[in-house]
């Protein structure tokens, strides 16, 4: 996957993506999430790649190891960059879906990365404790999952900007941090909790930053695209 940011395409259908799509070229990488590929199928992967596109296929499987490996080799098939799975389905089940995805590989291609969501960056210290009764901090738990993740063979994690460094401390700086929630100063939060700018996350060492509404919401969104990829490959002069 290309180092620029990847735009997250949540649109209700093929045609609002492309309408999008129009003044963007094929050096961006975009994320297909579950509401366009629920929507169009594998057909918008299989347009996506003609434009050249390099794509983030995030469906977040979590089911018991069995499901999850033949999901992911039909996945595999499509032929998409990366894929996500979450941590939460354990050690066994992320290891299953590495062999469905190296099963489900055409040969000559190379097989998709994978990553484990540790904490939805929608998530905050007070959910962990009391909705899911982890007595751990929510950055301990992010880092347990990392550490899991990188255990059971994947490629790297989603996490947010504000664990991205001490990740990189335990696994690596080459374990992909691919880190959403990035808001410029002046967007809406939203549903977020766990937010960044994009020159925070490439000081804290993320990989790759994924952008949604910042990109998708703005009046204009080649312009809001640019801005914040000058600020994360730090060249713009504020950056
Ligand atoms: O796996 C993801 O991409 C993901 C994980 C996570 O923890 N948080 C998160 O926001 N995402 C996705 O990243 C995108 C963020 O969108 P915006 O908040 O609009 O920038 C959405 O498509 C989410 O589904």
């Amino acid at each position: 996957m290309k180092k620029s940011p990847i735009i997250a395409l949540d649109f209700e259908s093929a045609e609002k993506t492309f309408e999008f799509l129009t003044v963007f070229e094929g050096d961006v990488n975009v994320k297909v999430g579950m509401q366009l590929y629920y929507k169009e199928g594998p057909a918008i992967i299989a347009r996506l790649k003609e434009r050249g596109f390099d794509i983030f296929l995030d469906l977040k499987l979590h089911d018991i190891p069995n499901t999850v490996k033949s999901a992911m080799e039909v996945l595999a098939s499509l032929g998409v960059n990366l894929v996500n799975v979450h941590a939460a389905g354990g050690k066994t089940m992320m290891e299953a879906a590495l062999e469905g995805l190296d099963k489900g590989t055409p040969t000559g291609i190379k097989r998709p990365s994978i990553i484990g969501v540790t904490q939805l960056t929608s998530t905050d210290e007070r959910q962990v404790k009391e909705e899911q009764l982890i007595q751990a901090s929510l950055q301990q738990s992010v880092l347990h999952y990392a550490k899991l993740t990188k255990d059971a063979g994947l490629d790297g994690v989603v996490c947010s900007v504000q664990e991205a460094a001490i990740i990189s401390e335990v696994c690596g700086p080459e374990f992909l941090k691919v880190t959403p929630g990035i808001r410029l100063p002046e967007n809406d939060v939203q549903d977020q909790k766990r937010i960044a700018t994009p020159e925070e996350a490439r000081k804290e060492g993320s990989t790759h930053i994924v952008v949604g509404r910042a990109i998708t919401g703005a009046s204009n969104p080649r312009a809001a695209y640019e801005q914040i990829n000058a600020l994360w490959k730090g060249t713009d002069r504020n950056g």
